[in-house]
């Protein structure tokens, strides 16, 4: 990629718009900044420098620069992704949003929030909860990563069952566009036919078309009554093959959640607790939401039920704190065990994530794969982790993790999925997006992109290589 290196001239022209202490050249220092949650050193790359910004006006001039100049750009929040969409591929700067972490108003007449985008996603909720409010969004690593990238990626999380994903909870962001250009786009409004929905382009382009700087996000009366049911199941299709009966019921849950045996043990092993039903079980964990103490009551007899006709050994009511501890903890007991995963995030119709399970219990015999499965269920997202065992070596597990790939993803295309459900694109999937994404699709994303950003200097080969477009 014909990009220019950053100089001193450059690195003198980017403390002159955020202010030297916002300018980081130093190895160790950048070092973090090198990498996203992928442990892999394979995907890891180094940044030329890392620059802070703390207004829209000083991103605004930073992308000015990289337009003068010719160095890439790629904008980072929490760096909790999983797909190297963070990762300076081509070099260039990390513009970290970390400094922009401010929650600017929790409107509780007009129920929104108006957030910049290095708020932590759960200083939000906790923000929106005092005022008896309730910010939907819930990724797993909601601890530590930030609206921004959650909205940059549509993340999608716990409770996209009920709620629906990121894109769902935005009303409006203020973006920093790749020629520079401060601009808001969508509006806080319930409707709108008034042209391109050009905010929920943005959402989820991966940090692409856009930088975010500021965004207004629904808020919702905080429920009153929730309960969660953690159903036990010996056999794990059967588990899986209850998630559409569930829907189906009319119950609207929040969250349904599925963890396999050998998943629940790595998290008992991890958390140093003991797990209800870890022997043998596997888990539907269901929540669900009433209007009063009865409603719920009646909802969870009817859960309760359906889960019994179709092979729960138990179903129990669950510590809501204790379960999603355990079910939040699946990538960290992951990591526990070993650093080369390969994490599948595959997504299918609801209707087909039963055969979809069975398709990959079948590919990890045939590949003999170490495997942990947790999936949200009631979306049809399935994350299978592929281990790398001590006593395989790295050529050996990869070239049967891509074999894996191949099948899984026909499979996959063949039942009208995608290959990601929320963790993204980035850099790391981008081969496997142009082998199975359909030609006339990407190119029109190739063209979006070439039209918004013709220098290609924000966040370039993430997704696409714009070069490769025939
Ligand atoms: O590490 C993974 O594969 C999944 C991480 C996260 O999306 C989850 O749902 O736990
Ligand atoms: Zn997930």
């Amino acid at each position: 990629m014909p990009y220019e290196k950053i100089t001193p001239e450059i690195i003198e022209k980017l403390k002159a718009v955020v202010g030297p202490k916002n300018v980081v050249t130093d190895a160790d220092a950048m070092q973090p900044y090198s990498h996203d949650e992928v442990t892999d050193p394979a995907y890891h790359r180094m940044p030329e420098a890392v620059v802070f910004a703390e207004t829209a006006e000083e991103v605004s001039a930073v992308l000015k620069l990289a337009n003068d100049f010719h160095f890439p750009v790629v904008p980072r929040g929490a760096g909790t992704g999983l797909a190297c969409g963070a990762v300076p591929e081509y070099g260039g700067i990390v513009l970290s949003l970390e400094k922009m972490n401010k929650i600017l108003e929790i409107n509780t007449e007009g129920l929104y929030a108006v957030v910049e985008p290095g708020v932590r996603t759960s200083d939000l909720q906790d923000a929106a909860e005092q005022q008896d409010l309730f910010y939907a969004g819930d990724p797993c690593s909601g601890d530590s990563c930030f609206i921004g990238g959650n909205i940059a990626t549509n993340a999608g999380g716990n409770r996209a069952v009920k709620y629906g994903t990121t894109r769902h909870q935005v009303y409006s962001v203020e973006v920093v566009n790749p020629k520079g250009r401060i601009v808001t786009l969508g509006a806080r409004l319930q409707k709108q036919s008034t042209g391109y929905s050009l905010e929920q382009l943005i959402i989820g382009s991966e940090g692409t078309l856009g930088i975010i700087t500021k965004a207004t996000l629904k808020l919702v009366p905080k429920p009153k009554y929730a309960l969660d049911l953690l159903a036990i199941f010996d056999d794990r299709r059967k588990a899986m093959g209850v998630v559409t009966k569930l829907i189906k019921a009319g119950i609207t849950p929040t969250c349904v959640e599925f963890m396999d045996n050998i998943t629940i043990k790595s998290v008992e092993k991890y958390l140093n607790e003991t797990l209800q039903g870890s022997d043998n079980g596997n888990y539907i964990i269901v929540e669900v939401e009433g209007t009063n103490e009865d409603d719920l009551d009646d909802k969870a007899v009817i859960l309760d039920e359906i889960c019994t006709e179709n092979g729960a050994s138990s179903v129990l009511v669950a510590d809501h704190n204790k379960i999603w501890q355990a079910r939040k903890a699946f990538a960290e007991a992951v990591r526990a065990e070993s650093l080369i995963v390969c994490k599948e995030d595959v997504v299918v119709p609801v209707d087909q994530e039963a055969l979809l399970l069975d398709e990959i219990l079948r590919l990890s015999q045939k590949y003999n794969l170490i495997t942990r499965i947790a999936s949200h269920a009631g979306d049809g997202n399935i994350h299978l982790n592929i281990l790398k065992g001590d006593d395989d070596t790295y050529e050996a597990w990869d070239e049967r993790v891509k074999a894996n790939q191949q099948e899984l993803y026909a499979f996959i295309y063949a039942h009208g999925g995608r290959l990601s459900g929320e963790h993204g694109i980035g850099y790391k999937r981008k081969a496997l997006m142009k082998e199975f994404t359909d030609p006339g699709e990407l190119e029109m994303m190739m063209d979006i992109k070439q039209a918004l950003d013709p220098n290609n200097i924000l966040n370039p080969g993430k997704i696409f290589d714009i070069d490769e477009k025939a």
